[in-house]
């Protein structure tokens, strides 16, 4: 499902965020990607994306070869992918249901499809009853959801996570890596997570791929946190 082959990025700056990692993750696969800070999640993430181009290496997700894809056959690639991100990236002037529905819109979903799915998605993350509700009046646990359900409504392959629980208190992280190990267990979804908690990983028990220094420093099915200087 993704496939990294000896991949280095640099930036203009500085040594290489990501330097000669190889990975390969299997379709409906759970990986929690740990490291300290500047270690080169974020920027595999960008990678995965398209949003940024290895310096070296190659990355093929699903059948498609990065490198290979036009800048027109970009949107289309990133439909397949849900990304959920630390500071939720909601329409503050849209409600709950806009906020998703407005996913499936930017695809000319049939409205008839929009309105079946997105209260069904709502359900998924437990929030029917909200569907009304703007950003503002929703605590961070419950904006995470609504962009989870965005994230998922258009049925993606891989779901993309840079620190999914960033913002949350430890009640909804876990709220929020129950649903992902759900959903992950339910509908074979590929989920990545780049994350700092240490309990969850502990507890998860999932593959855990660690970075330092823009390096794999180990890759452990059912893994742990491991020590490193934070
Ligand atoms: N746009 C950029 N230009 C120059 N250097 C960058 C840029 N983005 C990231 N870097 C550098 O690349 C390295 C890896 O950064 P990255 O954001 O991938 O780390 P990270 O593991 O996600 O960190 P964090 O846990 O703090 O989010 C760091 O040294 C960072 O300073």
């Amino acid at each position: 499902m993704i496939e990294l082959k000896n991949v280095s990025k640099s930036y203009s700056t500085g040594s290489p965020a990501v330097k000669n990692v190889s990975l390969h993750i299997d379709k409906g696969e759970f990986v929690f990607v740990v490291g300290n800070s500047g270690s080169g999640k974020s920027t595999l993430i960008k990678l995965l994306l398209k949003e940024l181009e290895p310096t070296e290496g190659s990355i093929i997700v699903g059948n498609k070869v990065l490198g290979d894809l036009k800048q027109r056959q970009i949107p289309r690639y990133r439909r397949n992918i849900g990304t959920v991100f630390q500071d939720f990236r909601l329409l503050k002037d849209r409600n709950v249901y806009e906020n998703i529905a407005f996913a499936q819109r930017v695809i000319e979903t049939p409205t008839r499809r929009i309105r079946k799915q997105v209260p069904a998605m709502l359900s998924l993350v437990g929030l029917a009853e909200k569907y009304k509700s703007f950003p503002k009046q929703l605590s961070g646990g419950e904006q995470q959801r609504v962009a989870l359900a965005r994230a998922l409504v258009n049925g993606p392959a891989i779901l993309l996570c840079d620190e999914p629980t960033g913002n949350l208190d430890p009640k909804n992280s876990w709220d929020i890596m129950q649903l992902l190990s759900e959903i992950n267990e339910r509908r074979g979804t590929t989920i990545l997570v780049v994350t700092h908690n240490r309990e969850i990983v502990d507890a998860m028990q999932k593959r855990v791929v660690t970075m330092n220094k823009g390096v794999i420093i180990s890759d452990e099915q059912k893994g742990g946190y491991n020590n490193y200087e934070a």
